[in-house]
């Protein structure tokens, strides 16, 4: 099976199209009895974590700054190791990073002097796939609509457009999982949005299992089928919640968003201690 992006930058329906992406096979998560330590004095900033992401799964890790969101993540992503415990995926534990679980980060990190194509082949290059870029690259702008920005140079680009290019990097070596710490954050309300939905909907439809760390209550309602929201001093999984919404309810406007919103602004309150004087987003 193919599929291909079947929305326009509007939200409006547009008819399928060659060129197509491959679905994955969605990578598994287990996390089991993970637990983190930086500086023995200031105690362990993660504690305890026992949890499972299923193939395909949209999870978003939410909860006040410093509780220890990017650390986990970047254990996910086998960029550092827990002190004790461990995160495996498909069944093997993670020792380093892999193409096959690729991160974004709130600064796409493209080259200015290079061209929107040529940052979206830099994957395949480091992953010493190069022959693979005539085709695939083409497929993944299409996917993130950048098709006819292709020999654009990325400095002339929009902000939520160079995050496009930054997706589509992360799409060309046909990850099994997706990582985004706050990737969003420095957008303006709108690019935001359209950005939340489109990546979600690149995910669900291509089957890739994505891990979103934020602390916007409503950026986790609008993307996530599971939200875990984590307590602090030490970090932990005070909530596991399912956000039980269809794609079409996936929308600001819509009352059974509002609804959901509303529930997980409560737990989210309710984990910073009860604190609704600050400001939570
Ligand atoms: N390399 C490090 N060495 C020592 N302490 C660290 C290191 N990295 C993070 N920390 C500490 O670990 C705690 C958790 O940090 P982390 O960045 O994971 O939190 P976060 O929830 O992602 O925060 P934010 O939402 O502000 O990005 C913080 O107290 C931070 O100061």
């Amino acid at each position: 099976m193919v599929v291909t992006r079947f929305k326009t930058e509007s939200g409006a329906p547009k008819m399928p199209k060659a060129p197509a992406v491959k679905p994955v096979r969605g990578a598994h998560v287990a996390v089991r009895g993970l637990s983190h330590t930086y500086r023995r004095a200031d105690g362990p900033v993660l504690q305890d974590l026992d949890f499972e992401i299923r193939q395909g799964e949209v999870v978003a890790l939410l909860g006040r700054s410093g509780c220890g969101k990017s650390t986990l993540l970047h254990m996910l992503a086998g960029l550092s190791h827990p002190s004790t415990g461990e995160v495996a995926i498909n069944g093997n534990e993670v020792r380093g990073p892999s193409p096959r679980w690729v991160m974004m980060f709130q600064a796409p990190s493209l080259y200015p002097w290079m061209t929107v194509e040529q940052n979206a082949a830099l994957g395949l290059k480091f992953a010493r796939r190069s022959r693979e870029i005539a085709t695939r690259i083409p497929e993944v702008l299409d996917l993130v609509d950048l098709a006819s920005f292709a020999g654009r140079n990325v400095q002339d680009l929009s902000g939520g457009q160079q995050q496009r290019v930054a997706l589509a990097r992360s799409l060309a070596t046909s990850p099994q999982m997706l990582l985004l710490d706050e990737p969003f954050s420095a957008l303006d309300a709108f690019t935001r949005r359209s950005l939340q939905r489109d990546v979600r909907d690149i995910a669900r439809t291509l089957g890739i299992t994505m891990v979103l760390v934020t602390h916007d209550v409503s950026e986790a309602v609008l993307m996530a089928d599971r939200v875990l929201v984590l307590d602090a001093n030490p970090g932990r999984v005070a909530h596991d919640v399912a956000i039980p919404l269809e794609d079409a309810a996936r929308s600001t406007g819509s009352e059974a968003f509002q609804r959901e919103q509303a529930r997980m602004m409560q737990l989210y309150t309710d984990v910073a201690h009860g604190d609704a004087t600050t400001p939570l987003t």
